[in-house]
């Protein structure tokens, strides 16, 4: 359990924050300035709030009305940065058991260390030097370093920031594996709504300093408030649970299965009968009131307006309910006033692409597949 309730003032922001989780992921989102790295410097210990409490796995990390302070060396805090601060002058190896020796957690038998290392996909570097890896190979030795530290929590300050997006996309797969099989929470700050939807379970947003909801991620992703596109939401949309159902070897398809109904694809590589996390960015997701022949998209889903988001910009997001499952589409205002587009209004949600996470889910999908067997697309 990770509870924050923090107040800092620094010159004219003022950051007021409280929140309270289980989560195993966190994801701390919010553009340019909200405050999530003075948020992660006063849990590191970095910086001292003004008053507030702070307060992991039962440890009081920080309480200001009962004098409570622990230094940051004290935390037990695994900490990742935008850059990995790798030592230029020490092996790879020799950065990853650094933090293990700081820690004064080495592990002599070296299992440790090999774990971590097969975790990250490292273990064939343990011998370079800095200067001779990719950034996203330095970002994982980085994030090995620190859990060879046995943290209680792994906090990452925008990890992926200073990386190009092949880079991102290499070192998404090792994130998650952190995420499914380190066994350590994490709090993940990032401005990205791609990497918030596929990683995290948790989601707190802020923003100018206050936090403005927190909550698991697949519900927060469903709100049309959140992530609008007039605040550089460009990536948001829903993220939903899908079965892989079928591979068509003919024309190279897959077909999913989810509570909406049937979703075919271009070829997943992921074995029949898995589930996978879909993120359906609100961009691509196009509205129409009568049923669409004759078109070449394939996922055509009847729903009903549940919600129409702020009429004062250019672009409005939409929630469509499609038999119990949500969609958000991004339309222009034009289009909501043109297409007289209102709650309760009856559509078509027509869906142009997906992303994809490989996240095993838990037992949840079997309910949803139960009392949806009849769900099919139109
Ligand atoms: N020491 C300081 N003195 C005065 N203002 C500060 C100080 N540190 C940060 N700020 C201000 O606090 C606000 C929040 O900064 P912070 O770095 O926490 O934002 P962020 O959400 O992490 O942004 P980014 O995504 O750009 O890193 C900003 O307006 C920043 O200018």
């Amino acid at each position: 359990m990770i509870e924050v309730v923090v107040a800092q003032n620094l010159g004219a922001f003022a950051l007021d924050v409280d929140f309270k989780t289980d989560g195993r992921f966190v994801a701390l989102f919010g553009h340019s300035g909200s405050g999530k790295t003075t948020l992660i410097n006063l849990i590191a210990g970095l910086t001292r709030p003004a008053r507030g409490r702070i307060v992991i796995d039962g440890e009081t990390l920080v309480d200001t009305t009962r004098g409570i302070l622990v230094p940051a060396c004290k935390r037990r805090l695994g900490m990742v940065f935008q850059e990995g601060r790798l030592f230029p002058h020490l092996s790879v190896k020799q950065n990853l058991l650094y933090g293990a020796w700081f820690a004064g957690a080495v592990d002599k038998s070296g299992a440790e260390l090999a774990r971590v290392a097969n975790l990250l996909g490292i273990d064939h570097l343990l011998t370079r030097y800095p200067n001779r890896l990719s950034g996203g190979e330095k970002q994982r030795v980085a994030i090995g370093r620190a859990l060879l530290a046995s943290p209680k929590l792994l906090l990452m300050d925008e990890p992926l920031a200073s990386l190009d997006d092949a880079r991102k996309l290499e070192i998404m797969p090792y994130l998650e594996r952190l995420r499914d099989e380190a066994g350590i929470p994490v709090i993940y700050v990032s401005h990205s709504v791609g990497e918030v939807a596929r990683l995290s379970d948790t989601l707190v947003v802020l923003s100018a300093g206050k936090m403005r909801a927190c909550g698991p991620t697949l519900d927060l992703m469903r709100r049309v408030d959140l992530f609008p596109a007039a605040e550089g939401g460009d990536d948001a949309g829903a993220v939903i649970l899908a079965r892989v159902e079928k591979h068509d070897p003919d024309y190279d398809l897959t077909t999913l299965v989810s509570r909406a109904g049937e979703w075919r694809m271009p070829r997943l590589d992921v074995a029949e009968g898995k589930d996978v996390r879909m993120q359906i960015k609100a961009r691509d997701v196009m509205i129409s009131r009568e049923k669409p022949d004759n078109m070449s998209a394939l996922n055509v889903f009847r729903g009903v307006v549940e919600e129409v988001g702020a009429m004062d910009g250019a672009s409005v997001e939409l929630r469509v309910d499609c038999k119990g499952e949500t969609l958000i589409a991004r339309l222009t205002r034009f289009s909501v006033e043109r297409l007289q587009l209102a709650v309760g209004e009856p559509v078509f949600a027509i869906v142009k692409s997906v992303s994809f996470d490989r996240r095993t889910l838990g037992s949840g999908w079997q309910d949803l597949r139960a009392s949806d067997a009849s769900a099919g697309a139109e």
